[in-house]
C-alpha cells in the first residue's frame, strides 16, 4: 500500500508549482471561509440586536461587515476556482504522462506476456484505470483532503475557542466518525472492487467480441454471447445498485442525522446552560455555533468520500503499476550483424510452458539466399521454430545461429532489426496505405512506397483511390480483402529490405487470379534473402530449396519437393492428398 501511495505521489515531482500552488490556495480558502461565520455573529450581536432593542441601525458598521463577508467569499471562491483549475490541468497530464508511460511499457513486453492477459484487461488498465487515479486521486483526494482537514480542525479551534466545554463535547464525534468511515470504507470498497473487476471483464468481453464478430455471426452466437455479455453486465449493475445504496445510505443520510442531532444536543445544551445562568447566548452566539457545526459536516463527509477515493485509488494504482512492473524484454547482448542470411538451428528444443515440449531437437541449416519452407501438419510446431528465430521466446535447448552469432548472446533489437513478417492475415493500421508500409519510418518516401507497391505488382490498388498511396486505411483494413493487405504487407516487408524473410501462410486464403500475383509477388520478395515459408498449399513451395517437414514438433523429413516425393513418406502422403482434393 504504502509504495503505491509513494509512487503517485511521485508524479507529482514534475509538477510541484502547480500543486503547491493548488493546494495552498484551497488551503488558504477554507481558512478565509472559517472567518465568515464570526462577521454573520458581529452584525447579529452588534447591529441587530441593538436595533431590535434601540430602534438604530449601526448602518457604516452593517455596510463594513457585508464588505467584509461579501469580500472573504469572493476572495474564497477565486481561490478556489484557481486552484481547481489548477490541480485539474494538473492531474490530465500526470494521466498523460502515466498512459505514455504505459503504453511505452506495452509495447517492450515479451510476446508471451500477451499470451496470458486478455487484451481488453490491458486496455482496462491503460485506460479505465488511469482514469480512476485521474478523478479520485488526482483531483479529489489531493485537492479536497487537505481544505477538508483545514476546515475541520479550523472549526473544532473555533468552536473551542468560543466555548471549550462545547469544543470538548464535539470530540465524542470523532470516535462516531472513524467508525462511520470504517463502516463506509470496508463495503464501499468491496463493492468498488466488484465494479473495477466486472468493467474490467465487459471490457475483455467486448474487445473479443469485436474481433470476433464475424466468427460469432457465422456461427450465430449472438443470443448466447448477448446472454454472456448481459450476465456480467447484470453482475456490474448489482454491484453499482449496492454501491448507490450504501452511498446514499451512508454518505448522505447517515450524515444528515448525525448533523441535525447534533445541531439539536448543541442548541440544548447551550439553551439549558443559558437558562440555568451558566452562559450568556446572544443570537450572534446561537447562529456561530450552528453555522460552524454545519461547516464541520461538509468536510466530514468530504473525507469519508475521500478514503473510499483512497482505496479505490489504491486498487487502480496497484493494477497499474503491476503492469508497469511486469518485466520487460532484455535488450541486453552484443549486436547482432545480419551480412548473409545464413541461418542454423542446432538440437532446439522448446515449450510455452517448460514442463510442455513442443519442439523436440530441431536442427537444420538454411544457406543465405535460400527459401526454407516448413510443412506439416496443424500444431506440429511450424510457428514454434518461427517465433524462436524472431527470439520471442527463447528454446530450453541448442542454439539457433544468424550468420555464425548465436541469436541468444545477442539483443533482440539488433536481431529483428533485418528481419522481416508477412503473416496469414496480415494486420493494417489506421493511418493510410502509405504509413503501413513505412510503418512511420519517416526515412522512407512515397516513390519507395510507390516502387514497392508496384513490385509487388499492387499498383493496381492505387488506381482505385484518388489519394492513391495516401489513402486513408481504418479498423484493421478491412476494406482490403485478405490478399491485398497481403500485398500491402509485402511491400511493406520490400521497403524494409530484410535479410532475412518469414512468409506465414502466404497463399492459403484467396482465390486463384490473386494466388498467382502473390506467388509472383513472393518470389521478388524472396530474391537475394533468407526465406521461410509456411505454406499449406504444397505447389507453392515447389521451388524451395529446402523443405523441412514437421511432425509433432520433430523434424521428420527434410530435403527439395522431388527429393521428398521419392521418398514416398509424410511429404508424399501430404501432396497426394492435396491434389485429390483439387
Ligand atoms: N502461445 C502458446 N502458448 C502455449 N502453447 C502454444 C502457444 N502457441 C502454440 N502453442 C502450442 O505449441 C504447439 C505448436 O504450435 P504451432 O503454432 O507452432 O504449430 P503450427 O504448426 O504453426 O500450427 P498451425 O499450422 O495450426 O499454425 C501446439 O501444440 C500449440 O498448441
Amino acid at each position: 500500500m504504502l509504495p503505491t501511495i509513494k509512487r503517485l505521489f511521485g508524479y507529482l515531482k514534475n509538477h510541484k508549482p502547480t500543486f503547491l500552488l493548488g493546494t495552498g490556495l484551497l488551503m488558504s480558502a477554507a481558512f478565509l471561509e472559517l472567518t465568515t461565520p464570526l462577521l454573520a455573529k458581529r452584525s447579529l450581536d452588534e447591529v441587530m440586536t441593538p436595533a431590535f432593542q434601540t430602534g438604530k441601525l449601526n448602518l457604516e458598521l452593517l455596510l463594513m461587515l457585508l464588505a467584509a463577508y461579501l469580500g472573504i467569499n469572493l476572495i474564497g471562491s477565486l481561490f478556489r476556482y484557481i486552484s481547481i483549475l489548477n490541480l485539474r490541468k494538473m492531474a490530465n497530464r500526470i494521466v498523460k504522462e502515466m498512459r505514455d508511460d504505459l503504453f511505452n511499457h506495452m509495447h517492450q513486453l515479451p510476446i508471451s506476456y500477451f499470451d496470458q492477459i486478455p487484451a481488453g484487461k490491458i486496455v482496462a488498465r491503460i485506460t479505465n484505470d488511469t482514469e480512476v487515479l485521474r478523478s479520485n486521486f488526482y483531483v479529489n483526494v489531493l485537492s479536497n483532503m487537505l481544505s477538508n482537514l483545514i476546515s475541520i480542525i479550523g472549526v473544532f479551534i473555533a468552536i473551542t475557542l468560543l466555548n471549550p466545554y462545547l469544543g470538548a463535547a464535539l470530540l465524542v464525534l470523532i470516535p462516531i466518525l472513524l467508525l462511520w468511515q470504517r463502516f463506509y470504507t470496508k463495503y464501499a470498497n468491496r463493492y468498488n472492487l466488484d465494479i473495477r473487476e466486472y468493467t474490467s471483464q465487459i471490457s475483455g468481453q467486448l474487445n473479443e467480441f469485436v474481433q470476433g464478430m464475424p466468427v460469432i455471426q457465422a456461427f450465430q452466437k449472438e443470443g448466447q454471447l448477448l446472454q454472456e455479455f448481459k450476465e456480467t453486465v447484470g453482475k456490474w449493475h448489482a454491484a453499482g445498485k449496492k454501491y448507490v445504496f450504501l452511498d446514499s445510505a451512508v454518505a448522505w443520510g447517515f450524515a444528515n442525522v448525525l448533523r441535525n442531532g447534533t445541531i439539536l444536543a448543541v442548541i440544548i445544551a447551550l439553551s439549558s446552560l443559558f437558562l440555568d445562568g451558566r452562559m450568556t447566548l446572544s443570537a450572534g452566539l446561537l447562529y456561530v455555533f450552528i453555522d460552524y457545526i454545519n461547516r464541520l459536516f461538509d468536510p466530514i463527509d468530504g473525507m469519508i468520500q475521500i478514503f473510499a477515493n483512497i482505496q479505490q485509488s489504491l486498487a487502480a494504482g496497484q493494477r497499474i503499476f503491476a503492469f508497469a512492473d511486469e518485466p520487460i524484454e532484455d535488450q541486453s547482448g552484443k549486436e547482432l550483424t545480419i551480412t548473409q542470411g545464413a541461418v542454423a538451428f542446432h538440437e532446439v528444443s522448446f515449450g510455452y510452458l517448460p514442463d510442455q515440449e513442443v519442439l523436440h531437437q530441431i536442427t537444420f541449416a538454411a544457406a543465405p539466399g535460400e527459401t526454407v519452407a516448413l510443412v506439416g501438419h496443424t500444431g506440429s510446431g511450424k510457428s514454434s521454430i518461427l517465433n524462436l528465430l524472431f527470439r520471442f521466446y527463447d528454446p530450453q535447448a541448442g542454439t539457433i545461429t544468424i550468420d555464425g552469432q548465436v541469436i541468444k548472446d545477442c539483443n533482440r533489437h539488433s536481431l529483428r532489426k533485418d528481419m522481416a513478417i508477412v503473416l496469414q492475415d496480415p494486420y493494417l493500421f489506421t493511418g493510410t496505405i502509405a504509413s503501413n508500409i513505412t510503418m512511420g519510418q519517416a526515412d522512407i518516401d512515397d516513390e519507395q512506397v510507390i516502387a514497392a507497391l508496384e513490385k509487388v505488382g499492387a499498383a493496381y490498388l492505387l488506381e482505385r483511390y484518388p489519394e492513391g498511396i495516401h489513402h486513408p486505411v481504418v479498423e484493421k483494413g478491412n476494406e482490403f480483402s485478405s490478399g491485398e493487405r497481403q500485398l500491402i504487407s509485402f511491400a511493406r516487408a520490400l521497403v524494409f529490405d530484410p535479410k532475412i524473410l518469414i512468409l506465414d501462410e502466404a497463399t492459403s486464403h484467396v482465390d486463384t487470379e490473386t494466388e498467382a500475383i502473390i506467388q509472383k509477388a513472393m518470389e521478388v520478395l524472396q530474391e537475394g534473402r533468407t526465406t521461410f515459408m509456411i505454406a499449406h498449399r504444397l505447389s507453392t513451395i515447389k521451388e524451395a530449396q529446402q523443405i523441412l517437414v514437421l511432425d509433432k514438433g520433430a523434424i521428420k523429413e527434410q530435403g527439395t519437393h522431388e527429393t521428398l516425393l521419392q521418398k514416398e513418406g509424410i511429404y508424399h502422403q501430404m501432396y497426394r492428398m492435396q491434389a485429390e482434393q483439387l
